[in-house]
């Protein structure tokens, strides 16, 4: 049997994602090459802590970060990327040499911002971003399939030893993922459209709704059907992880959102005006991006 990934693999943050890549890397499935010899999960809240020792998720639970990070070959932060910098910048004077540092927050440039000035030489920092995920949050809404069939995009910085971003993929691939490297700017333009846009759209329309309840004291929320129903959903997600994403990507975010607006109000020249062929035309363009989407998950 091959060598584990990992000797030692650190997870700090038990949360969603934190705790499907614990329960993924404690699974040793017949065959397939262990992600690491011994977990050791870390989380600020002791009543995080508390689930995953009765999870069984971890071989140790370790709650101060400083020891949790000792002689581990690979940690990866899994806190709210807000937290992310003053994560680092603790556990940095900690970590063994020639560790690896990664992540799984949802922003890249701002945790490159944070992180790079105060990374050691001899610590590699491999950044990523599992595109996979739910509305739950904390340890027991994690599950061990999160991750299968999913892109994992990794952002290391220029100059990052190859084989280190290359153990990171390898981890990503065990748990079921793809990987791609890329840039970590252009990783921020096109999570903005496809993710942080949606949400705060989600967002957003729930408001609007329940304002528009309150203000006619009428039964607007009753009446939800599916296609408001799929909106809540979204705007269930945990309100520190997105208040954090969207102050950190917050130019991308903010180029996104002004084109969608420029397109909204095209649709509401559109309809004012009884533009038809518009309005089919931008129906049928999201029918086709829907079908092209359903394809590619059953290729
Ligand atoms: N939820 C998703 O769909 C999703 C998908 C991909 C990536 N991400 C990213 O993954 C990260 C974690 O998201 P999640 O959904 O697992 O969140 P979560 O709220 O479920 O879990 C976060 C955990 O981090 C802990 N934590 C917070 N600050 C900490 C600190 N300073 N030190 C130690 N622990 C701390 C919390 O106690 C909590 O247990 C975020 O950066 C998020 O952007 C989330
Ligand atoms: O499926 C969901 O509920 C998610 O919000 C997952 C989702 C997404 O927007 O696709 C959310 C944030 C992450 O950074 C990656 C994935």
């Amino acid at each position: 049997m091959s060598e584990p990934i990992f000797k030692r693999l650190t997870l700090i943050g038990l949360g969603l994602i934190g705790s499907s890549l614990a329960r993924r890397a404690m699974q040793h499935p017949t065959g397939a090459r262990r992600i690491a010899g011994e977990i050791v999960a870390c989380d600020s809240s002791g009543l995080a802590c508390d689930r995953v020792r009765v999870l069984g998720i971890a071989d140790r639970v370790e709650p101060d970060a400083t020891l949790a990070v000792r002689d581990a070959d690979c940690v990866v932060l899994c806190v709210p990327v807000g937290a992310l910098g003053d994560v680092a910048a603790r556990i940095m004077p900690h970590l063994a040499p020639g560790a690896i540092l990664s992540d799984v927050g949802s922003t890249k440039q701002s945790m490159l911002r944070e992180i790079e000035p105060i990374l050691r030489a001899d610590v590699a920092l491999v950044p990523g971003h599992p595109l996979a995920g739910t509305e739950y949050s904390g340890p027991d809404a994690g599950f061990s399939t999160l991750f299968e069939n999913r892109w994992c995009l990794l952002t290391p910085p220029e100059g990052t030893d190859p084989g280190a971003v290359a153990r990171v993929a390898a981890m990503w691939n065990e748990c079921g993922a793809r990987s791609r490297e890329m840039d970590a700017a252009h990783h921020d333009r096109v999570l903005a459209i496809v993710s942080h846009l949606p949400h705060l759209l989600a967002f957003t329309i729930c408001g609007t709704a329940d304002d528009l309840a309150d203000e006619t004291r009428s039964e607007v929320l009753e009446f939800a059907a599916t296609g408001f129903r799929d909106f809540t959903r979204i705007a269930a997600s945990d309100p520190v992880m997105w208040r954090d994403i969207f102050l950190n990507n917050r130019e991308a975010l903010l180029e996104m959102l002004a084109r969608f607006t420029e397109d909204a109000q095209a649709m509401a020249r559109a309809i004012r005006w009884g533009d038809d062929a518009f309005i089919v035309d931008r129906i049928e363009r999201g029918r086709a991006i829907r079908r092209s989407l359903i394809e590619l998950n059953q290729a």
